[in-house]
Formats: structure tokens, C-alpha cells, sequence
């Protein structure tokens, strides 16, 4: 008889899981809330809480960045370009001071990866700053690809498809699910046809029944289990 710890893991539902990475594997709204807030400053601005900055992310620094500006008193284009830089600059050395994965994020990673499926990310974060975040908190390796909102060129992020299908290349094809907190995400992955969960402890800009996604989830622990019932009955 098989021992029970020797037996095969089920395969995994699906070939390839998609992440978005802000508001879905990380809680980056510490460190993000901090650059927006450094920015602010160097205007003379109020600063902003986390709760305040939070549904600002998902659309890329600049978005969030020009998001604070609006809330407290506007900006023009040249400005937005300089304080851009300046909060890119401040977030890039300060990227995982508080950022942390969500809870149950990695078990639920590794449940997938060891019933062989390949995990990517597709952000709308530059792809380097991405890299680096992930680094620093030691999961590059995990990821069969990360793709950036800068990976495919201007005007090419999510809530465009081609990030998702390029995730599905660089994946080497087959089925394949898209997990995320935003519209963007929602919007990107239902329009590269891929069957999509919301997550309800991410950044959200309005109820997550709204996002228009398959499935939500409320925690980690029930992303394995609305993967399977999503997957087609002959696997
Ligand atoms: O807004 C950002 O910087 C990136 O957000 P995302 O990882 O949720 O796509
Ligand atoms: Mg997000």
C-alpha cells in the first residue's frame, strides 16, 4: 500500500494561475501610501492615509500619484512628471519595508505549484519595480514569468489583453485562470477569455460583487478549492 505522504498530488486545475500582484499576492499599500505621501510633501500637501491611498492603486504610479494631486488640490502635467519620478525614486528604496504577502498567499502558491501548475504575475507596476519587490522578499523563483505594466509598451497594461496573452506565451500555452482586485484585472482577463477571480481583501474602488469577475474570493484558503470548480470535470 502507497503511504499517504508519497502518493501524487492531484493535478492542478488549471496549467497556468495569473496573478496581479498589488492588492492581490502583496499588501504594498504601506510602502505605496509612504511614496505617494513623500511626493505630497515635497509640494507642500497634506499627506494622505493608507486607507485614502489604497483604492488609488491598480492603474500604475502615475495613476495613483495624479489620484493624490487631485485629492489634495490638482496638478498640472509637468509637475505629475516630476513628482512621478520623485515618488518612483522614494518607492524603489523603500519597496518591502512594509509590504507583506497576504495571508495564506505562499501555501496556497505552493498547493498550486505542487500539483504542477505555473504561477505567473501580470501587473500594472513597472516590471523592474516589480522584480525588484519581489526579490527582495525572496519569491522571484516562484513565478514561471512576471510581466510589468511597461512589459508590452505604451498602452499596452491591464485592462488591455495582450499582458495576459503574453503571460500565456511566456507560460507555454494551456488552460488558465486570472486572479485579481481590480477592474483592470477583471476587465483584462475576461477579454483574453480566461475564467477570472476577484479578490475581496485587495484595493478595491467598489464593491467586489461590481468587478464583474467569476468567482471572489474572501482569503486565500478558498483559492485552490474556486480554482477546481472552475476546471473543466474531464481533468
Ligand atoms: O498600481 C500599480 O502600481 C500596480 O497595481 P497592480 O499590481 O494591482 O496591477
Ligand atoms: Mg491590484
Amino acid at each position: 500500500m502507497t503511504p499517504i505522504s508519497s502518493r501524487p498530488s492531484p493535478a492542478a486545475p488549471f496549467d497556468i494561475v495569473g496573478f496581479d500582484l498589488d492588492g492581490t499576492l502583496l499588501d504594498t499599500s504601506g510602502d505605496l501610501a509612504a511614496a505617494v505621501n513623500h511626493a505630497l510633501a515635497s509640494v507642500g500637501r497634506p499627506a494622505l492615509s493608507v486607507e485614502a491611498v489604497r483604492p488609488m492603486i491598480g492603474g500604475g504610479a502615475r495613476a495613483m500619484l495624479a489620484q493624490g494631486m487631485a485629492a489634495t488640490g490638482g496638478c498640472d502635467a509637468a509637475t505629475l512628471d516630476r513628482l512621478h519620478r520623485l515618488l518612483l525614486d522614494h518607492y524603489e528604496a523603500h519597496i518591502a519595508d512594509l509590504t507583506r504577502p497576504f495571508p495564506g498567499m505562499i501555501a496556497a502558491l505552493d498547493t498550486l505549484a505542487a500539483r504542477g501548475a505555473r504561477i505567473a504575475v501580470v501587473t500594472n507596476k513597472l516590471e523592474a519595480l516589480a522584480r525588484k519587490l519581489l526579490d527582495a522578499l525572496g519569491l522571484t523563483a516562484r513565478f514561471a514569468c512576471i510581466i510589468g505594466g511597461d512589459t508590452m509598451g505604451p498602452g499596452n497594461a491591464k485592462p488591455s489583453p495582450k499582458p495576459i496573452y503574453e503571460m500565456l506565451a511566456r507560460c507555454g500555452g494551456g488552460t488558465a485562470a486570472f486572479v485579481g482586485d481590480s477592474l483592470f484585472d477583471i476587465r483584462a482577463g475576461q477579454a483574453a477569455g480566461l475564467p477570472t477571480i476577484a479578490c475581496a481583501f485587495g484595493f478595491l474602488t467598489q464593491p467586489v460583487g461590481e468587478l464583474g469577475a467569476d468567482a471572489v474570493i474572501d482569503g486565500y484558503a478558498e483559492l485552490v478549492p474556486t480554482l477546481e470548480r472552475f476546471a473543466s470535470p474531464s481533468r
